[in-house]
């Protein structure tokens, strides 16, 4: 790393950044998503490696909030890393993710989180993997019978310029009820969430929103291919209730010219797969990892969220990368205090990350030697602390 220097890349540098994306991920980013792209570009905080005046790595951070059991945390989004090939495997990644929790510390948020290209890469930063969905398909050649009953409520396709305004309020709810979520301000849901595309160039549809209005209340983005066995590709499903939910996928079941749903991302523990009267017409293609977190002001996060219940323990925590994190901690329900207290538990900054959310068991973490019990039934003892009634879940893609 001696001759790369990091400094922040100039907001006109946006569209170097989505080049260089392209080159480290050998794709074309074509220009509907190009848009996006460069919103993100210019929105974030960008941290730049260079060799003299050369980009030789970058990475990007969105500041976003993050749903946590019973809080919302200030986060660092990070995104857009990558170092050209010329100059990798010489610690110039190491460099930038540094920089980005140093830089999380000073803004006081107190977690950071990530899409990984390649998952081998972040555990060794403190990252744990917090969370997971599901892929499925759904097979709508024939009607769809559903063992929930639908709310028979109307339902209606808004403008994506309304979103903000009326898919707002259900999203909040939603992320409120489940960790993992991305809180979505109107300018993550212009730009993030339902960027402008031109249904000509695309093979799918630009997104079209169906709303089930009220309190409960529901909506489904979608988009649609007629040809070859037309498709409704899934984006993003939400509802206060299982009767609202059941109320979108029948609506998503029956749309005329399609015979199946692809949803790539919906929650682990979803609830069609047992809403459906027959199961043969889900299939669950794919489990995969989600959301990386990393708790970067440990304390403040472990205080900031919900304690289900269990007694109060002492953790060793190890972090080798911030020290302020280091150390014993006496948690209890609202609680994280420094104690010179004998340790009940001893645990990495990736395994307290992994587990924080609730989508990782620290019991499973302690049965492959990740997690030390000092006290028989320590980690029984803080999963009970961190259980939550609905599996973690993030479907922001940043
Ligand atoms: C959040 C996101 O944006 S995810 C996108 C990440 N970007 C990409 O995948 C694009 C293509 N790849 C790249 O641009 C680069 O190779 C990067 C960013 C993955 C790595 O950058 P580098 O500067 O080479 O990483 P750096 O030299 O700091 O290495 C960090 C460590 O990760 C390891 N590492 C890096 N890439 C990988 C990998 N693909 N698999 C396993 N380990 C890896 C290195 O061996 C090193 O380990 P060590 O500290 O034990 O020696």
């Amino acid at each position: 790393m001696t001759d790369v220097e990091l400094r922040e890349i100039p907001e006109a540098d946006a569209e170097r950044i989505v080049d260089m994306a392209d080159l480290v991920f050998h794709h074309r980013t074509d220009p509907e998503d190009r848009e996006r792209y460069l919103w993100v570009a210019r929105t974030a905080e960008r941290i730049g490696a260079y060799s003299d005046e050369t980009l030789v790595g970058q990475l990007a951070v969105l500041p976003m909030r993050l749903s946590a059991p019973g809080a919302l945390l200030d986060c660092s989004a990070i995104t857009f890393a990558g170092v050209l090939p010329t100059h990798r495997r010489r610690g110039v990644l190491t460099s930038m993710v540094d920089r980005a929790l140093a830089d999380a510390v000073t803004a006081g948020r107190p977690v950071a989180a990530l899409w990984a290209s390649q998952s081998a890469i972040y555990g060794r930063y403190g990252f744990g993997l917090a969370n997971r969905s599901m892929g499925v398909e759904v097979d709508t050649s024939r009607p769809l019978a559903l063992r929930t009953e639908a709310d028979p409520r109307p339902l209606r396709l808004i403008d994506r310029a309304a979103a903000p305004e009326v898919l707002g309020p259900i999203h909040a709810r939603a992320i409120a009820r489940r960790p993992g979520g991305i809180a979505r301000d109107p300018e993550w849901w212009e730009h993030g969430i339902l960027p402008v595309v031109d249904d000509e160039a695309e093979s799918f549809t630009a997104p079209r929103i169906v709303v089930m209005d009220g309190e409960p209340g529901g909506y489904a983005i979608y988009r649609t291919h007629s040809g070859d066995r037309g498709v409704v590709r899934l984006e993003d499903l939400v509802a206060d209730t299982p009767q609202v939910e059941a109320a979108l996928w029948r609506y998503l079941a029956s749309i005329d010219l399609t015979n199946r749903i692809k949803a790539e991302q919906i929650p682990e523990d979803d609830l069609l797969p047992h809403m459906v009267a027959d199961p043969d017409q889900v299939v669950v293609n794919s489990v995969s990892g989600a959301l990386w977190l990393r708790l970067v002001d440990a304390p403040a996060a472990l205080r900031a969220r919900d304690w289900a219940s269990g007694d109060p323990l002492v953790i060793d925590l190890r972090d080798a990368r911030l020290s302020a994190n280091q150390g014993r901690w006496r948690l209890a329900a609202g609680a994280c205090d420094p104690t010179a207290d004998a340790p009940d538990l001893t645990v990495d900054a990736a395994g307290l990350a992994a587990a924080y959310l609730g989508g990782t068991r620290l019991t499973t973490l302690a049965r492959l030697g990740l997690v030390t019990e000092h006290t028989p039934g320590a980690a029984a003892n803080l999963d009970r602390a961190f259980a939550v009634p609905l599996a973690p879940y993030t479907n922001d893609n940043f």
